[in-house]
């Protein structure tokens, strides 16, 4: 049976964003923030406060989380790696961060530059911190469903990492196809899997739409009783160490979709949309939201 309401955490702004060429301008971030949180969403990640020697397209996340409007009752999450991006988090207003890691040895060197083993000791102590300002973490594992630099992953190696990151306290675990692989079978594999692992209140998708896959994966999760999806509005974005990952599913074709089979979302489909011709106008690119496209013709 399908969930009655699902959550949808908007990653636009941050996911969206982080592997553009050109840089964004801070006032457009900021405009783009404002405007999704006129839609009706609960969680906009903003920005990450990682290197910007790693990527220059987030260096601007403390003027970003300052410049915001922030709206009662939505949350605005921010990517934390490890301590020292935690406390410039705190330092900027985040009241959430996330942390994330990967189920692939080789995805987590190229991204944090570490091995899995030594990313989780980095997560404790951002844990620790988080635990004693009372902020809430997530946590991402990423290529649940291939790795662009191992290939196949082990359902079982996505279940170990989840069940790890869930223990240490994360509220909850945000489940990433980075490069959009994934099919309804094997996302049923490894949910199955990670399921007994992560009660599946504590689960979220997060897919890429790589190969048009993601609304089909969406839909087994949602099926399988998952309520919380991670989207991107207009289908922005990639991963900068995932080559060839493209954007999100859009969320447009999220809400579109959660409409169509009653779920509630509390979004705002049309201020959506023009949320979504916004940053497309400010990049110069064409919306990867069929539904945006589909509007335009009519
Ligand atoms: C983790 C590090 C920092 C390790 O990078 P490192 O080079 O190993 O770090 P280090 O500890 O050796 O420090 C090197 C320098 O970085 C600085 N530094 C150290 N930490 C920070 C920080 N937090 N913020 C700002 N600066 C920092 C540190 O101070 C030092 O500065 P220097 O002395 O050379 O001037 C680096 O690898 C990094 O920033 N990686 C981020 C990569 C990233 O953002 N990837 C995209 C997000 S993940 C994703 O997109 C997937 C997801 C979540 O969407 C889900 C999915 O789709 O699968």
């Amino acid at each position: 049976a399908f969930p009655r309401r699902v959550k949808v955490v908007e990653v636009g702004p941050r996911d969206g964003l982080q592997n553009e060429k050109n840089v964004v301008p801070t006032a457009v971030k900021i405009n783009l923030i404002n405007m999704l949180s006129e839609t009706g969403l609960q969680v906009i990640e903003a920005t990450s406060f990682v290197s910007p020697k790693w990527v220059p397209q987030m260096a601007d996340h403390t003027e970003v989380m300052q410049g915001i409007n922030k709206l009662p009752g939505i949350s605005y999450p921010v990517l934390t790696p490890n301590l020292k991006g935690f406390q410039a988090a705190v330092a900027a207003g985040a009241k959430e961060v996330s942390i994330f890691g990967a189920a692939s040895e080789l995805f987590t060197k190229k991204n944090i530059n570490c091995s899995i083993e030594e990313s989780l000791e980095r997560f404790d102590e951002v844990m620790a911190a988080a635990r004693a300002a009372s902020i809430p973490v997530r946590g991402y594992v990423s290529c649940v469903l291939g790795c662009p630099y191992e290939g196949k992953i082990s359902a079982a190696k996505v279940a170990e990492v989840s069940k790890k990151m869930y223990s240490m306290g994360c509220y909850e675990i945000s489940l990433g196809d980075t490069i959009g692989i994934g099919t309804p079978g094997s996302m049923k594999e490894m949910l199955t899997t990670v399921m007994k692992e992560v009660p599946v209140g504590a689960l979220a998708v997060h897919c890429h739409d790589t190969y048009g896959q993601a609304l089909a994966n969406i839909l087994v999760a949602l099926q399988m009783g998952v309520s919380v999806v991670d989207a991107s509005v207009a289908g922005l974005g990639g991963c900068p160490y995932a080559q060839g990952a493209s954007g999100n599913v859009a969320t447009e074709d999220l809400v579109y979709m959660l409409n169509g089979l009653g779920i509630h979302t509390g979004v705002d489909l049309q201020k959506l949309m023009d949320t979504g011709t916004f940053i497309c106008s400010a990049l110069n690119r064409r919306t990867n939201s069929k539904v945006s496209q589909a509007s335009c013709r009519l």
